[in-house]
């Protein structure tokens, strides 16, 4: 893998990225494969390695923050908690670091929070370009009556969510109903109207990377604008092999049909290093297109207080031992 080399942080300007989708083409879904024992092999590869070199971490690090949706999804939520979280996401890190780096105006990519809460979190981010992404669709299980489901993204979109991450029915995937899963993403994308749509995966879920290769494709022909890993409450949430069989997925999307479409792992992605590895592993396989926050989130509600913690001690020079080595 490349060493990710950019000195300067540009602040990105999210223009979003559609995908129209097509019709459903039950023999390119036959079709996939996923090697399992090469994908885990290239992914047991990548942890080993050094990301970024020293002199290049504080730009990416601050790239890293501005593709963060920043996420609070407990039972617990509180206005409180939400308008915290929205304050954090205007202003993600001290003034003092943005001054040091000579940058102004760096906000994390989203918000995300559960419907209940997204009324408060757009008017705390009012005056702000930050949008809000609300889960949606049951999250996390998706079990709730199907009307249900598609009659929430609507509240959603009303009380002013941008961005909606809406769960898939597992179980169309377990038992290889493409037909019933693609109708039920369709219809999810023509509820979210204009808002940008997220499907969450729940690939831990799922009992293969096979499994997880043809949902992907499946909910990208019904027109998904991101594919996303996890709810962040399964066993297993966001993993590399899982990254690398929906990236690929992508990619080959993209080769076959022209578009784009973005990719948000999520769930236990807490700590900096690991948040650089992602980037340089979307670089590789994708391109720069997907280091930018129209087409790449990470979905986290901790990551962002490590990269904090990790820019101070760059930029004070504070390098402790055990710092430099969680650095890599
Ligand atoms: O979609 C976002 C996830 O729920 C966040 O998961 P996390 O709390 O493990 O970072």
């Amino acid at each position: 893998m490349q060493t990710l080399t950019e000195t300067k942080t540009q602040l990105p300007t999210l223009t979003y990225t559609r995908n129209p989708g097509m019709a459903l083409d039950l023999d390119w879904v036959a079709s996939v494969q996923a090697n399992t024992s090469a994908i885990e092999r290239r992914a047991a590869s990548l942890g080993g390695r050094r990301s970024v070199k020293k002199d290049f971490q504080a730009a990416w690090l601050l790239k890293a923050i501005s593709l963060i949706d920043l996420t609070t999804l407990s039972g617990d939520d509180t206005e409180g908690r939400v308008k915290r979280l929205c304050a954090k996401a205007r202003q993600p890190v001290a003034p003092w670091m943005l001054d040091r780096l000579g940058l102004q105006g760096l906000t994390t990519g989203a918000v995300c929070v559960y419907h209940d809460m997204v009324g408060t979190a757009v008017r705390a981010l009012e005056g702000s370009n930050i949008p809000v992404a609300a889960v949606s669709t049951g999250f996390p299980a998706g079990l709730s009556p199907y009307r249900l489901r598609i009659a929430e993204i609507g509240e959603s979109v009303r009380a002013g969510a941008k961005e909606i991450d809406i769960v898939i029915s597992r179980r169309h995937v377990l038992t290889g109903n493409w037909q019933a899963l693609y109708d039920e993403m369709r219809e999810m994308r023509a509820e979210c109207g204009d808002a940008h749509v997220k499907a969450i995966l729940a690939t831990g879920e799922l009992a293969t990377l096979r499994n997880v290769a043809r949902a992907s494709l499946v909910c990208m022909m019904a027109g998904a604008d991101f594919i996303k890993t996890s709810t962040g409450k399964e066993n297993v949430n966001a993993t590399l092999p899982v990254t690398l069989t929906m990236i690929r997925c992508i990619r080959d999307y993209q080769d076959r049909t022209g578009i784009k479409v973005g990719y948000k792992p999520a769930g236990g992605i807490a700590k900096a290093k690991d948040a650089l590895l992602y980037l340089a592993l979307m670089k590789d396989e994708l391109g720069h297109p997907w280091l930018q926050p129209d087409l790449f989130r990470f979905g986290a509600s901790s990551l962002l207080g490590d990269i904090e913690r990790q820019l101070e001690h760059h930029l004070t020079g504070q390098y402790s031992a055990a710092n430099r080595h969680a650095m890599g």
